[in-house]
């Protein structure tokens, strides 16, 4: 039997526990969960994570696992301390299921001493090397209910701009791919000038062709570099001077973290399974040091020396597509 670990880290992804409950299938591994990210691995409470704990559970909302952000794995110190605590215990693997942030954290912890495979989950949908991660399509769906129904109210009550902030961290992917979805008016994404001078002349100019516009802010859309992962209210200060210029007051909605949770989607819940199903293979291969990842519609195994952590995470084929129909804040 091997003996692996598993934490999840960041923001909580919709879908992760069909990847954990494939990988508990695998007679071959015996398989602990730690809560609570980086830390939980320090508090040291391994729940055995076996095929009869995880069935009837994969679709649910709530996760196996607690996710948490950890300050542990930013020092070598930290770092070692994650890795002691699992070499004593003999575990040969640590899965870490996680967005970018945690993606970084894999690699240096493998490179110190204790083999990884890392799993991408986020809604930012912003992890290098790969083009999807757990939790992005649930998010989507959930942003195109309120898309939806906005429109709705949008034809009923003409002659508004409504504008609804989602989430996304410091990339757009949420916000332009909702959009371009949604068929709205505007996208607002931090790839882009932020200037709300000309953020306001583009809405009034559209606002000249339209009964009403439905926008979607991006909540990184900020004017400067202070924003944090998480901030809230952006599209409070891009509304007033739309107001002003145009005389329409902005109606807003700031989704939040409606998006993050629920039952995950299809596409959720058979990538996670595709992606558990590939990891119980790399375990078995004593395939370390990499991501499972999906690239051009399958699922790949990338080294985590192959990253280039330079390299964008906006989905460059809708990018292109927002710019010629002219939905973007430049
Ligand atoms: N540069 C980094 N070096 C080492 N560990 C990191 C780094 N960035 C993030 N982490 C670890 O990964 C956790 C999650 O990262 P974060 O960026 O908050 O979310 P996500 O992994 O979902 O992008 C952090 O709380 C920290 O424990
Ligand atoms: O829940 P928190 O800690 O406030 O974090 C909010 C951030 O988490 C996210 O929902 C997901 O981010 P990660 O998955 O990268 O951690 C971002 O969209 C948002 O900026």
């Amino acid at each position: 039997m091997r003996r692996v670990a598993l934490v999840t880290s960041g923001g909580d992804g919709a879908g992760i526990n069909s990847m954990i409950e494939m990988l508990s299938r695998n007679k071959e591994i015996d398989l602990y969960g730690f809560h609570d990210g980086y830390d939980g691995i320090l508090a040291n409470q391994p729940i055995h994570l076996t095929q009869a704990n995880c069935e009837n559970h994969s679709l649910d909302g709530t996760h196996f696992l607690r996710t948490a952000r950890s300050k542990l794995p930013y020092t070598k110190n930290g770092r070692q301390q994650i890795i002691q605590t699992l070499l004593e215990q003999d575990f040969e693997c640590l899965v870490i299921c996680g967005g970018s942030g945690s993606q970084i954290a894999a690699k240096q912890i493998h490179e110190e001493g204790m083999n990884t495979l890392f799993i991408p989950m986020t809604v930012d949908n912003d992890v290098i090397g790969t083009d999807y991660t757990i939790g992005y399509d649930t998010a989507l769906n959930q942003i195109l209910n309120i898309i939806a129904n906005t429109q709705s109210t949008a034809a009923n009550m003409p002659g508004r701009i409504f504008m609804i902030e989602v989430l996304g961290g410091n990339v757009g992917n949420l916000a332009l791919e909702s959009a371009l979805a949604g068929g709205c008016d505007l996208a607002i994404i931090p790839e882009y000038s932020t200037d709300r001078e000309e953020i306001a002349k583009k809405v009034q100019a559209k606002l000249a062709e339209k009964q009403s516009l439905i926008i979607i802010c991006s909540e990184s859309a900020y004017d400067s570099k202070n924003y944090k992962a998480g901030d809230q209210g952006v599209s409070f200060s891009i509304a007033e001077p739309i107001e002003q210029l145009t005389g329409v007051r902005v109606r807003k909605t700031v989704v939040g973290f409606y998006i993050r949770a629920g039952h995950p989607s299809n596409q959720d819940a058979i990538i996670a399974s595709k992606f558990g199903y590939f990891t119980a293979a790399a375990i078995l291969n004593e395939d370390f040091g990499k991501m499972i990842a999906m690239n051009n519609g399958a699922v790949t195994t990338v080294d985590y020396n192959d990253l280039d952590f330079s390299a964008s995470t906006t989905n460059q084929d809708l990018l292109e597509i927002a710019k010629n129909l002219n939905i973007l804040n430049s």
